[in-house]
């Protein structure tokens, strides 16, 4: 062997150093060709030892062999650290050429070798029990930890520490439609969004999930962690590149203060989160700062789960409906239907709160069967009792979509409650019909044959084949309110409702514009030839009592 030749001539490799490169081929000399080479005074204490051959436990080489053994190629130096603390030879002066594909790489000297490794083998543990594997920022251990100091540091110097707690919008259907590894390259970009955001001295960290977290450090007053949430709201604008396509993501932020929101971490985390989710509540794509007063809920995901089957079970659950007025008539033509939960204790709790767990976690699909039934059962009342010819509008999730008796539970629905199919519209995502799309065409015609309406929810926040597009029998786009909110003032908005609403009259389809809130953006609204809008302009979600007078206050109004 050449490295044997090499390495018993040129005793002066003797002195070289440890080369501590990882994840590098290993070959071990047989010890017979060490021993007889390196320090004697050893050699009793290495034979009384096990051997390395032994310890490798490679049959077919023995004490005596003269030929290199060869370590796994994927062995890393770490793998013979192993071996060398495991054969119990610490002791061992020197001994290992470490080479890769024959190529020398230096002599190790036991002691050194361990020292080396050791110390490494601690500033990997360290990193990986304090940095997320994935983004490479502060996980939530490191993150509480800086918290803490910080949160001490306020104490001494009477300062003040901000916390936001940021939530990716709608990551759950990312990741469904386009894949884990799409999601996780997702997540590292916004990772490195969120630190251009944030000062060298803030701590950005990934709480794990889609859940990220700033420490701002010291900041003057609640007025610099608002402008810091708004900054990091607005850095979202620009669309995502990732794996060759771009995307638009939103976040929603909450966020708290030491000491004036919690004195303790967990408590200013809890109010930070509650914070996040009134932003979500609001809609999404906007921060938040915690307030006494919003109802601090955040279960984990068990307690989640039997609260959950238990509102099932008692019935806890509730339908508020939100009109959708069309804007050439001014006329109320629909209503969508938007569930809450009467939870016992926390009051009202709004589906932002336990629709992704639901989801998660497959309930969501007795849920969705419960909100059919009770939009339709509705929908009939209002028939019967005020010949309404209101269209209820029911967000459908993929995985009630994508039940084997899906199409089946809908026509036994519509039959059980009387309700005629073109009073009901199904919303989809886009995340559910660009997925396996052959058998999606298949549900959608058998839908749209019984005569429902189909409308994709969201548009512009997933990924639309038009090709598919426009093979699809929909009757609506919904423009998400990501793009409608300030659509007055940010020329990117107006720019992509008009890019949508040209490309759904182009197929034939109408346009509902969601999240109006104020004359001006309604106005641009009507400007792009949306043909229905709806949103906090025109009434906030309403429980179903209060449905029908709003109709008649509306309609009265117009006359007036
Ligand atoms: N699978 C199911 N998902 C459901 C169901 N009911 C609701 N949801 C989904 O939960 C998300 C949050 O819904 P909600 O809190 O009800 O918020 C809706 C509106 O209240 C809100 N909205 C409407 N107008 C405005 C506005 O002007 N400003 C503003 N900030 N928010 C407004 O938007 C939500 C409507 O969302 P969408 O469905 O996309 O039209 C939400 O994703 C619901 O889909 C359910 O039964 N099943």
């Amino acid at each position: 062997m050449d490295i044997v030749n090499r390495f018993l001539d040129e005793e002066s490799l003797y002195a070289l150093p440890v080369v501590d490169s990882a994840n590098k081929a290993i070959t071990l000399l047989d010890r017979h060709i060490f021993l007889e080479f390196f320090s004697r005074p050893y050699v009793r204490e290495v034979y009384g030892n096990k051997t390395i051959v032994h310890f490798l436990n490679t049959k077919q080489m023995t004490y005596q062999t003269k030929t290199p053994i060869m370590v796994d190629a994927a062995s890393s130096i770490d793998d013979v650290a192993q071996i060398i603390i495991d054969a119990g030879m610490q002791h061992m002066v020197s001994g290992f050429i470490v080479t890769q594909n024959e190529q020398y790489a230096g002599i190790a000297n036991g002691h050194d070798l361990l020292q080396d490794i050791t110390r490494r083998k601690q500033d990997e543990l360290y990193y990986l029990a304090h940095y997320d594997q994935l983004t490479k920022i502060p996980n939530r251990m490191l993150f509480n930890d800086r918290l803490t100091q910080a949160c001490r540091e306020a104490v001494r110097k009477d300062t003040l520490v901000g916390l936001l707690f940021i939530d990716v919008d709608r990551f759950k259907q990312i990741n469904d439609s386009m894949g884990h590894r799409f999601g996780d390259m997702l997540l590292v970009a916004l990772a490195e969004r969120l630190q251009s955001c944030a000062r060298d001295c803030d701590t950005v960290g990934r709480l794990g999930g889609d859940e990220f977290a700033i420490l701002m450090d010291t900041p003057q007053d609640a007025g610099s962690i608002s402008m810091l949430s708004k900054r990091v709201v607005d850095s979202m604008r620009e669309p995502f590149q990732v794996m060759g396509k771009e995307l638009y993501v939103t976040v929603s932020v909450g966020t708290s203060i030491f000491p004036s929101d919690d004195a303790e971490i967990d408590g200013l985390f809890a109010k930070a989160d509650t914070a996040m989710y009134e932003a979500k509540t609001k809609g999404r794509n906007g921060f938040q700062e915690y307030i006494p007063g919003l109802s601090i809920y955040s279960p984990d995901r068990m307690s989640l789960e039997s609260d959950l089957r238990a509102a099932l079970r008692n019935n806890e659950f509730v339908l508020h409906y939100q009109p959708q007025i069309c804007l050439a008539t001014n006329q109320v033509v629909g209503v969508e239907a938007l569930i809450r939960w009467r939870h016992p204790k926390h009051g009202l709790l709004s589906p932002v709160h336990f629709i992704p767990t639901a989801e998660e976690n497959g309930l969501i699909v007795e849920i969705g069967r419960w909100v059919l039934r009770e939009a339709c059962r509705q929908c009939r009342q209002w028939i019967d009792a005020h010949h309404a010819t209101l269209r209820v509008s029911i967000n459908i999730s993929a995985l009630e979509f994508r039940q084997a008796d899906f199409v089946e539970q809908v026509r036994a629905i519509l039959n059980e409650t009387g309700i005629a199919p073109s009073h009901i519209e199904l919303e989809l995502t886009e995340s559910i019909v660009m997925h396996n799309v052959g058998a999606v065409l298949a549900i959608l015609n058998e839908l749209k044959r019984m005569g429902i309406f189909l409308a994709i929810d969201d548009f512009g926040t997933g990924f639309s084949s038009l090709n598919y597009l426009r093979r699809f029998p929909i009757d609506r786009l919904k423009i998400d309110q990501s793009f409608v909110q300030g659509i007055d003032h940010i020329p990117a908005n107006e720019s992509i409702v008009r890019a949508i609403t040209s490309l759904a009259h182009n197929l034939s389809m109408e346009v509902v514009a969601e999240g109006a809130e104020s004359d001006a953006e309604l106005a641009i609204l009507m400007a792009c030839q949306c043909n229905e809008a709806q949103g906090y302009w025109f009434a906030k979600p309403m429980p179903a009592d209060d449905v029908m007078p709003w109709v008649a206050a509306w309609e009265d109004r117009k006359a007036d």
